[in-house]
């Protein structure tokens, strides 16, 4: 049996208040410290949530604690993308198989039960309004500050996780250290938080059951369904040019661009004006460092260590599919060696990491440009029969992401070995019925991936 510690987790958002509950089931006394105020007691100020997408890896990390039936009941499942032109003409692409989804849920609420969950365990304590100001790496200790009262407090844990989101103080402590990677991207575009309300009547204005694009070239909105009939769109939009945040001043400019744009979107958001000029833009980033810990103290997890882009929908479950490796990983731990665990954790999930950030960026374009695009869609129903022909041999690169545990990095390699292939296919191809004709199957055949070439990944990069 592993030693009891006392494990200190900075940072209670998503993935610091599940790791809690992993922790704490293995014995160990958890603290976590958050520098917001409880969010069940009070209202987190609006305007900045872009609405998570539930998938595979984030569903069985929840299932490893039980609460997986708990979310499912208030997610709502996306089975496809429903595209907007111009015009209001609609198209839709599934994402999968049939049934297979993404799940839409509200990050409050989901953080909110992970915490209900965790409170009655003995072992499980929340400190809120504090916020860590400084870590000393050697000694492990932990400058805290009150928030609402401005006092401060060291604490000293036999472990440090920091858990603490895309601009971590923890690693900020690390970046200090010698030899440490660290590099920080942003995209020259941000975000802005709109609504659509529920419908008149009650329910859904548009289709609830898929997770709505207006693609626009170099820009796009989306909108997510919410459980009370609204739907929560994000405009992703330049800050400069043209087109921009910066070309918006008033609101004949902002109602004028929807008019012309998303027209069939702007009679549904009687709030735009007000969301918009009081919503502010948020960032986009994307963080990649190394090494994630220090000795055998401290370990980064979830966005602290790698913070991605939204476009894949993949940051939340990047980071519950670390709770889920790491878990493993303590299965077979002898308890002694903390230091050694944290490398051993490291090395496997960094090229994961490293690829669901540069596959965020290409999603990006592929949603608010390609998307657009008939032979783009034609080229996704080709590879769906390519796939029910070839189940062993072929699983397209956003079912890989998305519906399984493949490592990422395999993914994105098999990912870029498909396109080639189609690139190929694809010249023989007009019509969906083209798929049948003899020169695309001889095709095929000649050059789809083996079932033994699918097998084989380095199985110490992911899962096992
Ligand atoms: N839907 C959304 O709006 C967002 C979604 N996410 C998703 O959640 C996923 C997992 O994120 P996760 O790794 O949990 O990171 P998060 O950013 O969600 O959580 C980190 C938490 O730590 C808090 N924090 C930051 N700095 C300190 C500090 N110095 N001391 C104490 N607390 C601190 C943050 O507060 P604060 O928030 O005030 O910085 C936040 O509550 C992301 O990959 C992303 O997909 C993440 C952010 C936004
Ligand atoms: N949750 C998101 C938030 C912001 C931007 C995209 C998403 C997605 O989930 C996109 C989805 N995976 C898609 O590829 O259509």
């Amino acid at each position: 049996m592993t030693e009891k510690k006392n494990i200190a987790i900075m940072g209670a958002g998503l993935v610091g208040s599940l790791l809690s509950l992993y922790l704490a089931k293995r014995g160990h006394k958890v603290d976590l410290y958050e520098r917001r105020p409880d969010l069940r007691k009070n209202v987190i100020d609006g305007g900045r949530s872009i609405n998570l997408a539930l998938s595979d890896r984030g569903w069985r990390a929840l299932k490893g604690i039980g609460i997986e039936e708990e979310v499912r009941k208030v997610s709502i499942p996306m089975y496809g993308r429903m595209m907007h032109d111009e015009q209001g003409k609609l198209t839709y692409q599934p994402y999968g198989k049939e049934g297979q989804a993404i799940y839409s849920v509200s990050r409050g609420g989901l953080n909110m039960a992970l915490m209900n969950l965790s409170e009655p365990n003995n072992d499980i304590t929340y400190h809120f309004s504090r916020q860590a100001t400084d870590v000393n790496l050697r000694t492990n200790e932990v400058q805290l500050r009150n928030t609402e009262t401005g006092s401060t407090e060291t604490i000293q844990p036999d472990l440090l996780f920091g858990a603490d989101g895309a601009f971590s103080v923890v690693r900020g402590a690390m970046q200090r250290t010698e030899r440490f990677d660290y590099q920080q991207s942003y995209l020259e575009y941000g975000y802005k938080e709109l609504t659509i309300p529920a419908a008149a009547g009650g329910g859904w204005a548009i289709e609830k059951n898929a997770l709505h694009i207006w693609p626009r070239g170099n820009y796009m909105m989306i909108a997510l369904p919410n459980l009370d009939g609204s739907f929560t769109c994000t405009l992703f939009f330049p800050y400069e040019g043209e087109r921009s945040f910066a070309a918006i001043q008033n609101e004949q400019d902002l109602l004028g661009f929807f008019r012309e744009v998303f027209p069939d979107a702007l009679p549904l958001m009687p709030e735009l004006v007000q969301d918009y000029f009081e919503h502010p833009v948020g960032s986009l980033v994307t963080v990649k460092c190394f090494p994630w810990s220090y000795e055998d103290k401290s370990l980064l997890i979830g966005d602290a260590s790698h913070a991605v882009v939204p476009f894949y929908g993949q940051g939340m479950n990047a980071g519950f599919e670390d709770i889920t490796v790491l878990d493993q990983m303590l299965d077979s731990f002898d308890g002694e060696n903390w230091g050694q665990l944290f490398e051993a954790f490291e090395r496997r999930r960094k090229p994961n990491a490293d690829a669901i950030a540069d596959l965020a960026v290409l999603n990006f374009i592929e949603m608010r440009d390609k998307v657009a695009d008939p032979r783009f869609l034609l080229r996704k129903k080709i590879e769906g029969k390519i796939s029910e022909q070839y189940p062993d041999k072929w699983i397209p690169l956003y079912s890989m992401v998305t519906f399984t545990d493949l490592p990422y990095s395999y993914a994105l390699e098999t990912g870029r070995q498909q396109d080639k292939i189609m690139k190929k296919v694809m010249k023989h191809i007009k019509s969906i019925e083209d798929y049948d004709k003899p020169e695309v199957q001889k095709l095929l055949e000649k050059q789809l991936v083996t079932k033994e070439k699918l097998k084989k990944y380095d199985k110490s990069a992911g899962l096992e």
